[in-house]
């Protein structure tokens, strides 16, 4: 288990701290087009002046395999030996796809977290799992690994943009769905307004990390985690695999979470107050996702390759009221083709 990340403007300092030990040989910078604009120029103070920057393309259509081939090409020709950092600074695309690098180079070299979306703040930074896209299945290819420190320093937010500070939130969300009833009820009635996001990255953060200690493999409680990711991953794929049908990842999941709520309602385990409670605050801060009804069947196959299936049996992690996650229900194909058409029948 990782030590709990070090929030707040100190973070880079120990970052700093920590590329000075003597046990370090080179260090490695990986960010994306924006990262490297935007985060970079403010975390090049913190580090040793003979860093090697390595620059990747935005966006979760570069977390595939070909991407890591030109990282392992950088530290290759650089000569990175296993004593190398590897620092990730960016979204979930980069500590994902960055971790899962450091992981395979030589067996492994060490890698940090230095998130600079929300989502990756709240989430993709923490607890260790790391990986690439295939074929369009989320993470499909991928291993545990835990970086040997996250860094988060909440100001990188302030170059984001809105939608994707919403896409975080929807993590957030989930967290308070799974484990935090009195904050969701807070929050559910200021709205999506914010102004100091440290202490909501802290709290999250701290849920995330409690469910993770307990659990690092995902073999039980973990998958609390993947609420709303049985028809998220589904929706996503399937959006991902289609020209010009982007979604981003909360979104999926944002959506993904009205539908497991909805199937919660179903199987008796959620009040149909706390459905509505649930769909009218995520329709508050989140666009409905557009698909049409003839497409719900060939989404909800896709949930087949979900990770936390046996076999067939497509194991579900639903509400038992809010707050509370119960997993490894099992749900029918069928099922998940309804919740969707449900979902599309909302608002319209
Ligand atoms: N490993 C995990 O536990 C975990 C958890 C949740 C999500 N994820 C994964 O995370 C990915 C999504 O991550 P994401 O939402 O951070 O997306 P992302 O990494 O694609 O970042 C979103 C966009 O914001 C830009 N950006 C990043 N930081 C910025 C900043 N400070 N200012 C301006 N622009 C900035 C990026 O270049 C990108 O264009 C998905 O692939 C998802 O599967 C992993
Ligand atoms: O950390 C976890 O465990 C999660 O499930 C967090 C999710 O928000 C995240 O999207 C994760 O990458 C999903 O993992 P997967 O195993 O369903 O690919
Ligand atoms: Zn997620």
């Amino acid at each position: 288990m990782q030590d709990t990340p070090a929030i707040g403007p100190h973070a880079l300092i120990e970052l700093a701290d920590l590329l000075r030990q003597p046990a370090v040989s080179q260090v490695f910078v990986l960010a994306d087009a924006n990262t490297i604009r935007l985060c970079y120029p403010r975390l090049r103070d913190f580090l040793p002046e003979n860093h090697i920057t390595i620059e990747i393309p935005d966006g979760e259509e570069y977390k595939v395999l070909a991407t890591c081939e030109t990282v392992w090409e950088a530290l290759t020709e650089a000569r990175a030996d296993r004593f190398a950092v590897l620092v990730n600074l960016g979204g979930g695309v980069v500590t994902d796809l960055g971790g899962f690098c450091a992981a395979l180079y030589k067996r492994g070299i060490r890698f940090v977290q230095v998130p600079t979306t929300l989502l990756a703040q709240v989430d993709a930074s923490v607890g260790g799992k790391t990986g690439v896209d295939f074929q369009n299945f989320k993470n499909q290819l991928g291993v545990f690994q835990v970086p040997a420190a996250v860094f988060i320093e909440p100001r990188f937010l302030n170059t984001l943009e809105p939608r994707q500070l919403k896409s975080g939130y929807a993590e957030v969300v989930k967290h308070w769905l799974i484990a935090d009833a009195a904050a969701f009820e807070n929050h559910r009635r200021t709205g999506f307004f914010v102004d100091e996001w440290a202490p909501i990255i802290r709290e999250s953060v701290l849920t995330k990390e409690r469910i993770v200690a307990a659990d690092p493999l995902e073999s039980g409680l973990r998958k609390v985690l993947n609420f709303g990711h049985t028809v998220g991953h589904a929706l996503e794929s399937y959006l991902l695999s289609l020209p010009g049908r982007e979604i981003l990842h909360g979104e999926a999941v944002a959506a993904g979470m009205i539908c497991e709520s909805w199937l919660s309602m179903k199987k008796g385990l959620l009040s149909e107050e706390d459905l509505d409670k649930i769909e009218t605050f995520l329709f508050s801060v989140f666009e409905k996702v557009q698909f049409v009804t003839l497409e719900t069947d060939a989404i909800a196959e896709l949930a087949l390759q979900d990770k936390k299936n046996a076999g067939s049996i497509i194991n579900c992690t639903l509400l038992e009221g809010i707050g509370h996650a119960i997993y490894d229900q099992s749900i029918s194909v069928a099922e998940i083709a309804e919740s969707l058409r449900y979902y599309h029948w909302l608002l319209s």
